[in-house]
């Protein structure tokens, strides 16, 4: 049992603890996932399963292989081209490696939030319009709606519905990543893949996510990646420990944070190394 270290979080009132112990629907199954940039493997073994409408946390120190993970979800990895894998992930039962699998059906399902903000150098409007507009909606009442209803989602409307029409930039840093989310929303996605979402973020912007990503998961089912274990304690409902391309050890965060099983486990949330 840990004791309590300063780099393990409070997960007294983890939603894992208070959850109902239900069966849930699995939105991933990864089966004995491999990467390797090069001659250099990223990824090695990774088996998997990620249920529904919980928040999945990704962790493990700098290098281990959590962002190459997530970007395997919506087959991102595969852009760059010294990049091969081998194995399987089955998004809702479908192998999204099968040669016949749309990849831009993926995209429409599988959205992705960045480390930094990055919206478009546009109006907050033509931001979160973005991808309806390429997938052929012109109608503006309908655009319309998408925007309220984006926004809304993102707890970005009450601060920006005055100011539409204005430049992106200028909204502050924590604005412009839920105007990311916004925008993620917008295509009315399953599964929101987040990457180290709040790293760039003052701690009211980052609280402000948290809180965020809490909600969206009545909604939506959730990966993130987190450098920040408090994070992952205070908003996943399951953790994934990642060492050098490994999954170490994949449970309820709360079993993860207390009783891990695995010693580097332990010693990674309690600050030994990373
Ligand atoms: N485009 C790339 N080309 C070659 N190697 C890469 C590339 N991207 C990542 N790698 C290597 O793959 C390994 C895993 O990197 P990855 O970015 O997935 O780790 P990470 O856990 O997300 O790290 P961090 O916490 O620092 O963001 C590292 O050794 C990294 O150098």
């Amino acid at each position: 049992m840990l004791a309590n270290t300063k780099n393990a979080p409070a997960v007294e009132n983890s939603p894992a603890q208070n959850k109902e112990a239900v069966n849930k629907k699995n939105v991933y199954k990864v089966e004995q996932l491999n990467l390797w940039y090069g001659k250099d493997q990223a990824l090695i073994n990774v088996n998997m399963d990620i249920p529904e409408n919980e928040v999945t946390a990704i962790i493990g120190p700098s290098g281990c292989g959590k962002s190459t993970f997530i970007k395997t979800l919506n087959r991102m990895t595969e852009m760059i081209p010294i990049v091969k894998t081998n194995g399987s992930i089955y998004y809702r039962n479908e192998n999204i490696f099968n040669k016949k699998y749309q990849v831009e059906y993926l995209r429409t399902k599988v959205g992705m939030v960045f480390q930094k903000p990055n919206p478009f150098p546009k109006s907050i409007y033509e931001n979160v319009v973005y991808g309806p507009k390429i997938h052929g909606i012109k109608d503006k009442k309908v655009l319309d709606e998408v925007v309220e209803k984006s926004l809304k989602g993102a707890a970005l409307w009450d601060e920006v519905k005055d100011r539409l029409k204005e430049n992106a930039m200028g909204l502050s840093g924590g604005q412009q990543q839920r105007l990311c989310i916004a925008r993620c929303l917008a295509i009315e996605p399953d599964v929101i893949l987040m990457d180290e979402p709040t790293s760039a973020l003052d701690p009211i912007s980052t609280l402000k996510i948290e809180e965020l990503v809490q909600d969206l998961k009545k909604d939506y089912s959730i990966v993130i990646v987190t450098h920040n274990m408090q994070q992952a304690g205070r908003i996943s409902d399951k953790t994934a420990f990642f060492l050098n391309g490994e999954v170490i050890e994949y449970d309820d965060t709360a079993t993860i944070f207390s009783s891990p099983q695995d010693k580097r486990t332990e010693d990674y949330i309690s600050g030994r190394f990373g």
